[in-house]
C-alpha cells in the first residue's frame, strides 16, 4: 500500500518521512476511501492516485509552514475540512500542533472523528459546525488559519479574521491563478508575507502558498 505514496512522489518533497509517519499517512488513506465506499463522504472517490496526490498537495506546505510556526503548540484552525485535509496530515507530521477542524457537514465530521480515534490523533479537535459560529464563540484564539479549496480569498481571510490573534497568520493554498484573487484584497487591511511557489511531485498544476497577517494589531 505504501507503494502508492512512494511512486507518487513522497519523498520528493524533502520532509524526512519515517517509515512510520508514511504507515500512519497511509491508514489515513485507507480509512477515507472505506468511508468512501460506505457513506459516499466527498466527490474524490475517484482513483486512489488522485486522492493520493490531494493528500500530497496537502503536506507540501509544510516547509514554509515550519519556517514560519517552527516546533511550537501553535493552535490551527483549519477552515473548511471536509475529509480532513490539509489538517489531518499536518496532525500526524506535526504532533507539536494543535489543529482545529472546523467542517459544517455532519457526515464529514463523523468520518473526521473515526479518523481521529483510529489515527489516535489527540493534538486534533473536530467542531461540527459552521466558521462563522465558531468564530463569535472563540474569538482571537488561533495562531494560524489554513485552508484548502475552501472559498475565495477575499472570504477566506474576512472569515479568519475574527479568529486570529492580533500577529496570527493565515496561509491560503492556491492554484497559479492566485494573482486575480488577490487584487480583490484589501491591503488596508493584511499584508503578504510570503507568496510561494510550491512543488508537488507528479502533479502538473501549479500551486503557491500565500502567507498573510492582519494590519490590525488587537482583536476585534
Ligand atoms: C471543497 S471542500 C474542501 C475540503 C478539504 N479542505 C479538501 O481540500 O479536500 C470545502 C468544504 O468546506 C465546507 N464549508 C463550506 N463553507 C463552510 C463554512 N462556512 N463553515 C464550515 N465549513 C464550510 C464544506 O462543507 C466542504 O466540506
Amino acid at each position: 500500500m505504501t507503494e502508492g505514496l512512494l511512486s507518487l512522489g513522497i519523498e520528493d518533497l524533502g520532509l524526512g518521512l519515517s517509515g512510520a509517519n508514511i504507515d500512519r499517512l497511509e491508514l489515513f488513506l485507507q480509512e477515507m476511501a472505506r468511508w468512501n465506499r460506505v457513506h459516499n463522504l466527498t466527490a474524490i472517490e475517484d482513483q486512489r492516485d488522485s486522492v493520493v496526490l490531494h493528500l500530497i498537495d496537502s503536506i507540501a506546505v509544510l516547509p514554509i509552514m515550519d519556517q514560519f510556526l517552527g516546533n511550537k503548540a501553535v493552535a490551527i484552525a483549519d477552515l473548511g475540512s471536509g475529509g480532513g485535509l490539509p489538517a489531518i496530515p499536518l496532525a500526524i507530521l506535526r504532533p507539536e500542533w494543535r489543529l482545529t477542524l472546523i467542517e459544517a457537514v455532519r457526515k464529514k465530521t463523523a468520518f473526521l472523528q473515526h479518523a481521529r480515534g483510529k489515527l489516535e490523533l489527540k493534538n486534533t479537535e473536530i467542531l461540527s459546525e459552521r466558521v462563522e459560529a465558531v468564530a463569535k464563540r472563540r474569538p482571537g484564539e488561533f495562531d494560524a488559519v489554513i485552508s484548502r479549496a475552501f472559498t475565495s480569498l477575499a472570504n477566506f481571510l474576512e472569515l479568519s479574521l475574527p479568529l486570529l490573534k492580533p500577529d496570527g497568520l493565515v496561509f491560503a493554498m492556491k492554484a497559479k491563478r492566485a494573482d486575480e484573487e488577490l487584487q480583490e484584497v484589501s491591503l488596508d487591511q493584511w499584508r503578504l508575507i510570503a507568496d510561494e511557489p510550491l512543488q508537488i511531485p507528479k502533479l502538473k498544476v501549479e500551486r503557491r502558498l500565500l502567507v498573510l497577517t492582519p494590519m490590525r494589531k488587537s482583536p476585534i
